[in-house]
């Protein structure tokens, strides 16, 4: 995540980051669907209605599949962002995680507790402090100021005056608006606004994060802007996120793992690495066409074994969540092969052959070290 001994970036963002799969899950979903419109829940159950085109579904009964059996994890400190064209079923998916919109079929657990089985008090709980949600349309308080519009969710919850509004100073400075306290909403931007109702939902310190393409009203520096901050909060403070976006480049800078959605199923559920090098099948392989591989790919997709051991001593180290990117320039300004180096241990070695192989999306054949072009799966 940050710059490793060698000075090599990992471009920030913490490719190579795994969110350790050993503990416990924060949000955990098992086979949930969400069909809208008359005896929905007879979908689920019918192999025979399952199997209905979206067209016929909606001749036959009325109604519409948003989503289709999905199971994933949620792990502690990542930022998991379902991804999808309009309609494929990114907001239903995460309002089924709060029962802003009740499931038709299917488990949802908050840290092992089954939201299914909660009663009014708890889902309240629930929304407020566990998993809280930034919207796109943040909803300040016009006549109130920066500093009492995010105290507010505080007040709600009956705590005091000085008590809340320090806190409230403290998430004012932490999304970087110090000094504007006092405004109203209508004397910042879109972005500074946006900047409001992020504090607001951290004011509350929920476990996890909610955001419904945050920043698609944004225009592109200020989204890019935001899109460092949520990248910097998860990183600085390990807070859990769940993110909804139809970008792929948004997903790409802020996703630990996306879960790429069509017709309301996870067609693929993986690292921005997985999902731009192994694409599942020639929907995803289309989708990310034109992401520029060397930036989100890693030296551990160039990697081969060192001829000898005078190759695997020499040469600039890399980690190996260095980007191909980061791995030409070394390459390129030192002109020979680079080591790719783990807790002291050379994993391998990357070269311009290699390294280029990976951004022309060949495929290492058996024999070491060379590519041929990968053929359609
Ligand atoms: N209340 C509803 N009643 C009937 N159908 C609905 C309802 N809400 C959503 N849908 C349908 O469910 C599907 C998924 O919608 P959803 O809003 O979850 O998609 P999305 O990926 O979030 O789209 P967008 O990016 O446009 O917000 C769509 O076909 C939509 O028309």
């Amino acid at each position: 995540m940050s710059a490793d001994g060698n000075g090599n970036s990992d471009n920030g963002r913490g490719i190579g980051k795994t969110a350790d799969e050993t503990v416990a899950p924060v949000f955990s979903v098992r086979n949930l669907w969400k069909v809208f419109g008359p005896k929905a829940d007879r979908v689920p159950g019918s192999d025979e209605l399952a199997a209905l085109t979206p067209e016929e579904l909606r001749e036959r009964t009325g109604c519409t599949v948003a989503v289709r059996d999905v199971s994933f994890d949620v792990r502690p400190g990542e930022c998991f962002v379902v991804m999808g064209l309009s309609g494929s079923g990114k907001s239903t998916l995460v309002r089924c995680l709060t029962r802003l919109i009740e499931p038709t079929a299917g488990t949802i657990a908050i840290d092992g507790e089954d939201v299914g089985g909660m009663d009014k008090g708890a889902l309240r709980d629930l929304r407020r402090h566990r998993a809280a949600m930034v919207f796109q349309h943040f909803g300040l308080l016009p006549h109130r100021t920066v500093l009492d519009n995010v105290a507010y969710g505080l007040e709600i919850q009956g705590m005091g005056k000085a008590e809340r509004r320090a806190k409230a100073g403290e998430m004012v400075a932490k999304v970087g608006l110090a000094g504007m306290e006092g405004r109203r909403p209508g004397q910042l931007s879109g972005g500074q606004q946006q900047r409001v109702g992020l504090a607001r939902a951290l004011a509350a310190d929920p476990e996890v994060l909610l955001f419904d393409e945050p920043f698609s009203a944004l225009d592109p520096l200020i989204r890019r802007d935001m899109q460092e901050e949520v990248v910097r909060l998860n990183r600085d403070e390990g807070r859990t996120m769940v993110f909804i976006t139809h970008d792929l480049s948004e997903a790409l800078r802020v996703g630990d793992r996306i879960a790429l959605m069509r017709g309301g199923r996870v067609v693929q559920c993986g690292t921005p690495e997985e999902i731009v090098g192994s694409p599942a099948d020639d929907y995803v392989r289309d989708f990310v066409r034109d992401v520029p591989r060397e930036q989100v790919l890693t030296v551990r997709r160039a990697m081969r074994p060192a001829h000898d051991a005078g190759e695997a001593a020499t040469g600039p180290a890399l980690s190996p969540a260095t980007t191909v990117a980061d791995a030409i320039e070394a390459v390129a300004r030192t002109g020979c092969s680079a080591r790719v180096v783990d807790a002291g241990r050379c994993l391998g070695v990357v070269d311009s052959t290699s390294l280029l192989g990976v951004v022309a999306g060949l495929e290492r054949t058996p024999s070491m070290g060379g590519f041929e072009e990968k053929t359609a799966a």
